[in-house]
């Protein structure tokens, strides 16, 4: 795994205050924020979704980054401005930029807060000419060719964000954890321990920093975790084969691709078809076709919930032919199938064949959440050959981890699952301890409180170094500093 060192040092306590734009690149969606932190573990965000097409993914990168300026700039002059709330700082020492904080989704080589190498695109995207370049240069230069007075302080990922505005708003947090279209995790490190940052003079070797571990990674080599034939088949269609096999074991991008995978082999069954007669649809045909949300949806007629509660009623030969009746209008709309090449035992082995997918995944990611306790030695796994449920460090406190991700927010059970896991690994005293809270909105509120670390690291060069979160001088936005968003506009 890549392990690569943030260079944010301490993680915030929720008494931070400013406000702050935020600029989030994800597998998905691209967002433009502006995030204002309140100081009592509260913010408040106003925030404009764009569309990133395929095109912009896998053409030259400088389009992708212009297109990424051009959008900050639409926010700024179209999306309405709150009123008194919605002031944003000028970056430090220089009145006439906007300071902006970058959440890049992707793993980055990072040389410092502001600074970070792309090391390889994942989750489908491909642009041309952006690995190993500096991608706050690549943003950076996309402003200033369009003239645009934005400049970007601050490079984050997504994680780092989740953890960040999780121990934001519940005043600490030891791992953020991203399951959306990847899955990605960051946890707390001592920095004596961060052997890479030996050499670094910039940093102290005392106290803490954030390390991006790139867990999406993990298994590239095949040698820990088995694989099945529809997740090669998978892994040799991607863009990037025998890159991000756990990721490709998990996340959203990826589970709906094996599904599709397992019931195509099932329509295709010699002697004789298991699934839909034998027939399949266009939709089914084309790779990428089913979407993970499609597995949620079935899930959730299965369970009773979302637009499918209340829970079937009567005897359970009943409730389970209501469920698969439920199941069958899922599939006939959105395999795009004909009802009448359904049966109900076809909506049974999909509903099954769902469930495992997804419980593999969520399986999984409760490794990679034991896998950080037990190396920050909050768990032990097997100790003498007998597994100990013994917290090692900060025995008997609250561990803090947020999340993130519309798998793990939406899919039906997925933390249950991811628990249950986590408990079988680290034992039922060490998970009982483990908050698991959703960072909702982390990658805004995240990168906002990243931004606040680099005005402070840009304020302590000026005075005695000091670097990351300092508790007793953290409170700044001088009223001087201070513009309205609709006036930048102009
Ligand atoms: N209801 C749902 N249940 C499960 N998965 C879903 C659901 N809705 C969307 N997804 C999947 O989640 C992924 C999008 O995740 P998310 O909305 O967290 O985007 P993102 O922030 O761009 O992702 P990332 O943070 O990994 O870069 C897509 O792959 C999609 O298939």
């Amino acid at each position: 795994m890549a392990m690569i060192p943030t260079f944010v040092k301490g993680v915030p306590d929720g008494s931070e205050t400013g406000t702050f734009l935020a600029l989030d690149l994800g597998g998905t969606n691209l967002r433009v924020c502006e995030v204002t932190l309140l100081g009592d573990k509260t913010f408040s965000l106003r925030q404009q979704k764009y569309k990133v097409s395929e095109a912009l993914k896998t053409g030259e990168v400088t389009t992708l980054f212009d297109y990424l300026a051009d959008s900050v700039d639409a926010f700024l002059t179209d999306t309405p401005s709150q009123g008194d709330d919605s002031h944003v700082p000028h970056a430090d020492g220089d009145s006439s930029y906007v300071p902006l904080a970058l959440t890049f989704s992707f793993p980055v080589e990072q040389s410092a807060l502001d600074s970070g190498v792309l090391l390889t695109w994942t989750k489908g995207f491909s642009a041309k000419n952006a690995v190993g370049k500096d991608v706050v240069k690549l943003l950076q230069d996309a402003f200033d060719r369009k003239h645009i007075h934005v400049k970007c302080v601050a490079l984050v990922n997504d994680t780092v964000g989740a953890l960040l505005s999780r121990a934001y708003t519940s005043g600490g947090c030891i791992l953020g954890a991203i399951f959306g279209t990847g899955t990605n995790g960051a946890y707390v490190e001592e920095v004596s321990k961060i052997t890479k940052l030996n050499q670094n003079p910039t940093v102290a070797a005392g106290g803490e920093m954030i390390v991006n571990t790139e867990w999406g990674g993990f298994n590239n080599s095949r040698s820990a975790l088995p694989t099945t034939p529809y997740d090669n088949k998978l892994d040799r269609e991607s863009i990037n084969p025998r890159f991000q096999a756990f990721e490709k074991f998990i996340s959203g991008m990826y589970l709906g691709e094996i599904a599709r995978n397992v019931i195509l082999s099932l329509i295709d069954a010699a002697p004789k078809p298991l699934l839909f007669g034998g027939r399949s649809s266009a939709l089914l045909n084309k790779q990428w076709g089913l979407d993970t949300a499609v597995l949620s949806e079935i899930e959730e007629a299965w369970e009773g919930l979302g637009r499918f509660s209340p829970p079937a009623q009567g005897s359970p030969e009943a409730q389970k032919e209501e469920k698969l009746w439920r199941i069958q209008g899922v599939l006939a709309h959105r395999l795009e199938l004909p009802l009448p090449d359904i049966s109900l035992a076809d909506a049974d082995i999909v509903r099954q064949v769902c469930n495992l997918i997804a419980s593999r995944a969520a399986r999984m990611s409760g490794t990679a959440v034991a896998a950080i306790l037990v190396h920050t030695e909050r768990a032990r796994l097997w100790d003498n050959g007998e597994q100990s449920s013994a917290g090692l460090k900060d025995q008997g406190k609250r561990i803090g981890v947020g999340v993130d991700g519309s798998l793990v927010e939406f899919y039906p059970n997925f933390q249950t699952k991811l628990r249950a896991s986590l408990r079988a690994l680290v034992g039922p005293e060490v998970e009982s301890r483990v908050d698991i809270g959703m960072a909702k909105d982390g990658s805004g509120a995240g990168a906002a409180l990243c931004a606040l670390v680099a005005q402070k690291q840009s304020q302590a060069n000026h005075t005695n170094g000091a670097y990351g979160y300092d508790p007793e001088d953290i409170k700044v936005t001088p009223p001087t500093e201070v513009a309205y968003i609709s006036s930048l506009s102009r």
